[in-house]
């Protein structure tokens, strides 16, 4: 089973992913930072790098949905491929950092990977507004992301919400203004409560 975790950046994918995998057994698989060979050079010039950095990412993304077809575990992902090509990307193209030809010859390769990927069994939406997104990144204090602009934050954003108002598969929404499942267990387990429902059947229990 595929369980996808997504959300804008600074929404808290990573922390929920580790407490979901812990709380179900589930297997998880994180998005690969420390190691990425391009992304201090994109936060530093977007322009230059944003087809480069999209391409590293696809692969990553495309290798791990096979990985999860041909596994008989429950995987838990830390973001997925739709949010790299229904939002970075045409984000990137929208605001003049990826040229018509270069994202065009994404898509056509997106595409072409589309018809061979499902949706998850369930995806998990963190929903956090600017704001909080913005306190997160400062908190986590990585230097690169550091320079980034509001813009490219609310354009993401923007994406995120007609992505997910269009999203056709089993979903889940958390709040992720109020609903600190990091910090809180009574918070954690409204998330916990809403999988149980929709993966078990379950109806929460008080
Ligand atoms: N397709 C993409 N295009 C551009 N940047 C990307 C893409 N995918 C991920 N990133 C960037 O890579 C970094 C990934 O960091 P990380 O895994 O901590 O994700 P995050 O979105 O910040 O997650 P969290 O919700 O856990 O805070 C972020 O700076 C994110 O914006």
């Amino acid at each position: 089973m595929h369980i996808a975790i997504a959300g804008n950046i600074g929404s808290g994918k990573t922390t929920l992913t580790k407490m979901l995998a812990h709380r179900y057994g589930w297997t998880p698989r994180f998005e690969p930072v420390d190691n990425n060979p391009y992304l201090e050079d994109f936060y530093a010039d977007m322009k230059r790098w944003s087809f480069n950095l999209q391409i590293y990412f696809l692969n990553k993304r495309f290798k791990e949905v096979v990985e999860i077809a041909n596994s008989k575990e429950t995987i838990i992902q830390d973001r997925t491929i739709f949010e790299d090509a229904c939002i970075f990307a045409p984000n990137l193209h929208g605001q003049g950092m990826m040229s018509d030809r270069d994202f065009q010859n994404y898509k056509d390769l997106f595409d072409l990977m589309m018809s061979l990927v499902k949706l998850p069994e369930l995806m998990i939406y963190i929903r956090s507004s600017i704001p909080t997104l913005v306190a997160q990144i400062q908190k986590r204090g990585r230097e690169y992301e550091q320079t980034m602009r509001l813009d490219y934050l609310e354009g993401l954003s923007r994406r995120y919400e007609e992505w997910i108002a269009d999203y056709k598969g089993p979903l889940i929404v958390v709040d992720g203004d109020h609903c600190k499942f990091g910090d809180n267990p009574e918070d954690f387990k409204q998330v916990t409560d809403m999988i149980d429902a929709k993966l078990f059947g379950l109806f929460p229990m008080e």
